[in-house]
């Protein structure tokens, strides 16, 4: 599997910030590192990451961005080190103007085996990090027009929608699995900081985000693993692709490269607005795609591009690539976001899923050769 998203003709901007990414050594953010790193060669990016399991599961995600000389990384956990972060946040030579925070667990499936990990890391090292800014904040109180923290969230945080419901930013909370719980108490704790300390913080809630180097957990990756086992007529009964229960459920994918140009964007109407409106305290911003498909049909999608692509067969029968297993506790059915929003600030779509799938493909069989 190629490890690359297709970054590579970014064109160089003259921003100058310091900015502080934590998480950035995960899947999605060390594809937004790799895309800002490279876009803003004037703003110094400090990553900082425990480094997870998730973490350069096929090679070192910091690869590309390591040998940048705007670029830093400190192995640190936010929820166990608080003092740590503080000593880097609040008594170095940094001066955060900007801090993206990507860092949590991330998978659905292992929140339900370990709920109370997931709220312990998620929580703290969310709140941990809202507590070192809100020291800053005190200390340098005019840094507060200028201070710009984007928060990463999720849809899940809505819970799942009904055929023909959308939901917008404005939308309750409804989450139903332990994962996207400790995301929306996240998102709620930020809701405190912001009115408690008047601390600027933007949330974005996505969609699924797919690419190059994503951990094979989620779907669209264990998909690709267990087709390095096919042959032309399918894969050994032990290895198919498991399908949580009837594999109905739909979800709505987001190619990671459409996923960090749309922090860039935020970060971008940020830098505006903040400096505009001195009690400007952040937005909250849907990103999504109408990309939807259920579980099922994106297995048979990505069997059939394979299978084409690799072996020459037209045609395949489906149930000697997949296997069905128990499924979660709980699987919303679907998701809906309305992302009108974004949309008005300039981003949209650029990269299909079929296309997003096709290029995937094609890398996972040229990098089997
Ligand atoms: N993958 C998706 O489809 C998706 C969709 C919407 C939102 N999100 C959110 O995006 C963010 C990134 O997700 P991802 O898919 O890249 O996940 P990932 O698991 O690949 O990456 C998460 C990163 O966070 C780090 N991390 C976790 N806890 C930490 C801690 N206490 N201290 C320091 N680092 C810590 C991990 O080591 C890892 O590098 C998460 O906040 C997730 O909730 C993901
Ligand atoms: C927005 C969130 O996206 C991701 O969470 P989600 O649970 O939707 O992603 P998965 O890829 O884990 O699951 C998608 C869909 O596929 C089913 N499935 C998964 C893995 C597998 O081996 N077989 C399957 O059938 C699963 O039940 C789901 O219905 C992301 O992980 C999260 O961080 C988000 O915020």
């Amino acid at each position: 599997m190629t490890q690359d998203s297709g970054i590579s003709d970014v064109g160089a901007e003259t921003v100058n910030e310091d900015v502080l990414v934590t998480g950035g050594a995960g899947f999605i953010g060390s594809h937004t590192l790799d895309y800002l790193v490279q876009k803003y060669p004037d703003c110094k990016f400090t990553c900082v990451d425990k480094l997870s399991y998730a973490t350069n599961y096929l090679e070192n995600n910091l690869r590309k961005v390591s040998g940048c000389d705007n670029f830093t990384f400190i192995k640190l956990d936010l929820a166990e080190e608080h003092q740590r972060l503080d000593e880097l946040i609040n008594h170095s030579a940094n001066n955060f103007t900007t801090i993206i925070n990507f860092a949590a667990e991330s998978c659905v499936d292992k929140s339900f085996n370990d709920p109370l990990y997931f709220t312990k890391n998620n929580v703290l090292a969310t709140q941990n990090l809202l507590e070192c800014c809100r020291t800053l904040l005190n200390s340098k109180p005019n840094l507060r027009r200028n201070f710009k923290f984007i928060h990463i969230s999720t849809d899940e945080v809505y819970g799942e929608q009904k055929e023909g419901e959308i939901i917008d930013e404005d939308g309750p909370l409804h989450p139903t699995n332990p994962y996207a719980a400790s995301k929306a108490a996240c998102d709620l704790i930020i809701e405190a900081y912001k009115h408690s300390y008047k601390i600027p913080i933007t949330l974005i809630r996505s969609n699924n985000v797919y690419g190059p180097r994503q951990f094979p957990e989620k779907i669209i990756p264990a998909c690709l693993k267990a087709l390095q086992k096919a042959s032309p007529t399918g894969i050994a009964e032990k290895e198919r692709i498991p399908i949580h229960g009837n594999g109905r459920h739909t979800r709505r994918y987001l190619h990671v490269l459409d996923f960090a140009k749309a922090v860039d964007h935020i970060w971008n109407w940020l830098k505006n607005t903040s400096e505009s409106s001195s009690d400007f305290l952040g937005e909250t911003f849907n990103v999504g795609t109408d990309d939807e498909v259920d579980n099922l049909s994106m297995v048979k999608l990505i069997c059939t591009i394979f299978m084409r692509k690799k072996f020459g067969v037209e045609s395949l029968d489906a149930s000697s690539f997949i296997r069905h297993t128990k499924d979660r506790n709980y699987n919303d059915f679907r998701y809906s976001i309305d992302f009108t929003k974004i949309k008005k600030v300039g981003w949209k779509q650029e990269i299909s899923l079929e296309q997003g799938i096709e290029e995937l493909v094609k890398a996972e069989i040229e990098n089997e050769k």
